[in-house]
């Protein structure tokens, strides 16, 4: 594509790219394979200018000097977006440079982590961006490597661990993707299973510092969550419908679930168990994050969010909060950020092209926008309400196995009749509190211990009594109950 567009004369591109040096790296190989006569592109930083010549370090000059040349080139100017916005000299050149139909073909190319080109400039620039690589390339590139690196061939002695390696790197730059090797090199890490080991944490590393996602580390088993049988049986259903194997590499991967309803009822649960059920890496977005625009525009920031989740694919996207960034005046009425965000989101969901599972978490359910609700969007919406008896039954017995206590030496039922209206949060925190309250009296805990701290604890359902009937009211018209039945004691 870049070579088209530069031997179609397109005078000015703008690359978005998160790895400055991948991108420079293609740019250079295109030009010199892709291009007939095509000298090698000519490199711009604010603090070299172009190489050998002191003269153009300052941005203008830089320009200039490279307008002014003759023959055919490709200049690519790096800073060049920390100056323009501010210089009308900039902008002028550049619109008169793109304006001139000349004989050689010469393009300006300009990178950076965001199009931050100024209004007056956009219409003459060519966007492109530089995503990910994708599985194809990082298998190539692997399958190279081997041929040529003695440690990469001991490592990957079959295509089930060229399979496994290529899973493994995906969402990494082949520079990560180098480094993680020489790591692991180092560290005389032979077996695949410790270099894919290593590759997770390289891939954790970095969504860490790209700031508005994360890796959750996760092994929860659907066992750990309970009722919520209608997600339960969903989620079955698919597995006998297309196979672990199937729902694993990705290849019937439903599009995603939207999980609304009251806080600590297991929503995030959930979403860790399906995840690991599947075997699926999970990504966490906090929509909170984006929006407080920290790493930049929420546009971009989701943006590279969704490019990120694909290059990771097949995964789990989980969508923290969808509901944020919605103010109380509504979706539509705001007609600002949110919209767009939100736009670009549900398109993103019809469009995308790898097996990227979303689920989506939401509390504030009734500001989410009638686009998202809309059939079709999601494989299915399901609301997570207070559990009741059986199930307040069933949370009391995992939480109390998960602490290591005999749950037959508790009488689960009166527990669960004596929390009517608690969160399976509440519960785990009644569990908890009477756990820590026998401990510091250095005994085994009773089954008083967990009704005192029952009684201590003022439910949410009691505190937010309205607001949780108007939520139920409004979810109950558009959402199926994930716990299949609404299950009233
Ligand atoms: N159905 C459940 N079964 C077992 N444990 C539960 C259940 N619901 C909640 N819990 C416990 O409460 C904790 C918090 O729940 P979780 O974070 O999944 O709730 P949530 O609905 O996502 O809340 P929020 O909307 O506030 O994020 C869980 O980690 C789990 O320990």
């Amino acid at each position: 594509m870049f070579c088209q567009l530069v031997a179609a004369k397109t005078p000015l591109i703008f690359i978005t790219t998160d790895n400055e040096s991948r991108t420079e790296a293609l740019i250079t190989r295109a030009a010199l394979h892709g291009i007939k006569g095509m000298p090698v592109p000519l490199e711009w930083d604010c603090n070299q200018g172009f190489a050998g010549h002191q003269e153009t370090i300052d941005p203008l000059a830089g320009l200039r000097w490279a307008v002014e040349r003759e023959g055919h080139g490709i200049y690519l100017f790096k800073d060049m977006t920390w100056f323009w916005g501010n210089s009308p000299h900039i902008q002028r050149t550049l619109k008169d440079f793109a304006a001139v139909r000349r004989p050689e073909v010469k393009s300006l190319v300009f990178i950076g982590p965001r199009p931050d080109i100024p209004e007056n400039l956009r219409e003459s620039f060519l966007i492109l961006d530089h995503a990910l690589p994708d599985r194809t390339e990082i298998q190539n590139y692997l399958e190279e490597q081997r041929g040529k690196d003695p440690y990469l061939a001991q490592v990957l002695r079959n295509d089930n661990d060229l399979e496994a390696l290529t899973l493994a790197a995906q969402g990494l730059d082949l520079a990560d993707l180098e480094r993680a090797l020489r790591l692991s090199r180092v560290t005389k890490g032979g077996d695949i299973d410790r270099v894919v080991a290593n590759l997770y944490q390289a891939k954790k590393q970095i969504l860490k510092k790209s700031g508005i996602m994360e890796f959750v580390e996760n092994d929860t088993l659907p066992e750990q969550v309970g009722g919520m049988q209608a997600l339960k049986s969903w989620m079955e259903k698919r597995e006998k419908a297309y196979g672990l194997e199937g729902l694993k590499s990705g290849r019937n991967l439903p599009k995603g679930v939207l999980m609304m309803g009251i806080s600590g009822c297991g929503k995030s649960l959930f979403v860790k168990a399906i995840a690991a059920r599947w075997h699926l890496p999970l990504v966490r977005l906090d929509m909170a994050t984006v929006y407080s625009q920290a790493f930049g525009s929420p546009e971009t920031s989701l943006r590279r969010a969704c490019k990120t989740a694909e290059a990771l694919a097949p995964c789990v996207l989980w969508i923290d909060e969808i509901e944020a960034g919605i103010t109380t005046q509504g979706f539509k009425a705001e007609g600002g950020a949110s919209s767009r965000v939100l736009g670009y989101f549900l398109t993103w969901m019809q469009e995308k092209k790898h097996p990227v599972f979303v689920a989506a978490t939401a509390n504030a359910i009734e500001m989410l926008p009638a686009e998202i609700l809309r059939k079709g969007r999601f494989d299915e919406i399901f609301y997570v309400t207070l559990p009741g008896l059986q199930e307040r039954e069933e949370i009391f017995r995992i939480h109390l196995a998960q602490r290591g206590f005999d749950e037959e030496e508790f009488d689960c039922r009166m527990l669960a009749h004596s929390s009517k209206g608690f969160s399976g949060a509440e519960i785990e925190q009644a569990v908890v509190s009477a756990g820590f309250e026998a401990l510091s009296l250095n005994r085994p805990m009773h089954q008083r211990d967990i009704t005192e701290a029952i009684s201590r604890t003022v439910p949410l359902s009691v505190t937010m009594a309205e607001q949780i009937k108007k939520i139920e009211a409004w979810a109950f018209k558009r959402a199926v109950p994930a716990s299949g039945t609404v299950e009233r004691d």
